[in-house]
C-alpha cells in the first residue's frame, strides 16, 4: 500500500518521515535502506516515523540511512519541531536518547538538546581513557575529543579542514573497535572565539551536508578545549547553526527547518 511521507532538510541533511500517529506503523532496515537509497527510493540520510507519545507532543523514531535506527538527529528534530509545534508556545519531542523542548516557526527551530555526556563509558569507548583529549589518531586525524548528544561524536581539529581526506579517514574511524557503538566523525577548524567550520562523516550515513548533533558536539568539544567561547555559529557545507552551551550544562541549538516535496511511496 502507498504510504504518505514528507521530505525535509536541515542544511540539506535530508530526511523522509512517515507520520505514524495515528495508527500501527514499523519498519523493517531492508524497508529503511530501499527509501533511503538515492538511486531507486525517494533517497535520504535518515528516516523518521512519527508516533504517538505519552510525555511529549509527539516520539521521533530514527533511522539512518543503512537502516540502523539510532538514537538522536539534531537537524531531524528541528524538522519534527517544525512539522507538530508551528505555532505552539513550545514543543516537546520523545526520542530513544530523551525529551528535547523548544520553539518552533515557519523556518525552523531552538531546541534544547538536553545535556552532552562526557564520560568514557557514556560516550561509549571500548575502555577507559581521557575523553578531552584521547590519545589514538588515525593517519592526520589525532586526538580526538569524546562527546555524546543522545549518539556519540569524536571531534578532530585541525588547522586546515579542505586538507583532511574525511571519505577515507570518515569510515575506518566509525567503524574502528574503540567505537563499541561505532562513531559519527566530526572534524573542525576554529576560526575565531564564536565560529567553527565543520564537517561531519556520518555514522550509518556517510558524509553530510550538516549534522545537527555534530554541530553541538564540536561547539562542546571546542569549548571544552578552550578554544571559544560558549556561543558559537558552526559553518557547516550546508550552511549555519547557532549552538550555546549554556551555564546549566544543556546545549541550545537554532538552526532552519525546511519542507522539500511530499509524495507517496509503495512499501
Ligand atoms: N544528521 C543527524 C544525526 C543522525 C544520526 C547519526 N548519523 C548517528 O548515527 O548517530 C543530526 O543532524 O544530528
Amino acid at each position: 500500500m502507498a504510504r504518505p511521507f514528507i521530505k525535509m532538510h536541515g542544511l540539506g541533511n535530508d530526511f523522509v518521515v512517515f507520520d505514524a500517529r495515528d495508527d500501527e506503523f514499523s519498519l523493517s532496515a531492508d524497508q529503511v535502506r530501499a527509501v533511503a537509497d538515492r538511486r531507486t527510493g525517494v533517497g535520504c540520510d535518515q528516516l523518521f516515523v512519527m508516533e504517538p507519545s505519552d510525555k511529549a507532543d509527539v516520539f521521533m523514531r530514527i533511522y539512518n540511512a543503512d537502516g540502523s535506527e539510532v538514537a538522536a538527529c539534531g537537524n531531524g528534530a528541528r524538522c519534527i519541531a517544525r512539522l507538530v509545534g508551528d505555532g505552539r508556545e513550545t514543543v516537546r519531542i520523545e526520542t530513544l536518547a530523551g525529551l528535547i523542548e523548544g520553539r518552533a516557526d515557519g523556518a525552523g527551530a531552538a531546541l534544547d538538546m538536553g545535556a552532552p555526556k562526557l564520560g568514557w563509558q557514556e560516550i561509549p569507548l571500548a575502555y577507559a581513557m581521557d575523553t578531552l583529549e584521547m590519545p589514538v589518531g588515525w593517519g592526520m586525524l589525532e586526538r580526538p575529543v569524546g562527546v555524546n548528544m543522545g549518539n556519540p561524536h569524536a571531534v578532530f581539529f585541525v588547522e586546515r579542514l579542505d586538507d583532511v581526506p574525511i571519505t577515507e579517514l570518515g569510515p575506518e574511524i566509525e567503524t574502528d573497535p574503540l567505537f563499541p557503538e561505532k562513531v559519527n566523525v566530526g572534524v573542525a577548524e576554529v576560526l575565531a572565539p564564536d565560529a567553527v567550520r565543520l564537517k561531519v562523516w556520518e555514522r550509518g550515513a556517510g558524509l553530510t551536508q550538516a549534522c545537527g548533533t555534530g554541530a553541538c558536539a564540536a561547539a562542546v568539544a571546542a569549548m571544552r578545549r578552550k578554544l571559544t567561547e560558549r556561543k558559537v555559529t558552526v559553518h557547516l557545507p550546508g550552511g549555519a547553526l547557532e549552538i550555546e552551551w549554556r551555564e546549566d550544562g544543556h546545549v541550545l541549538m537554532t538552526g532552519p527547518a525546511e519542507i522539500s516535496f511530499t509524495g507517496q511511496i509503495d512499501l
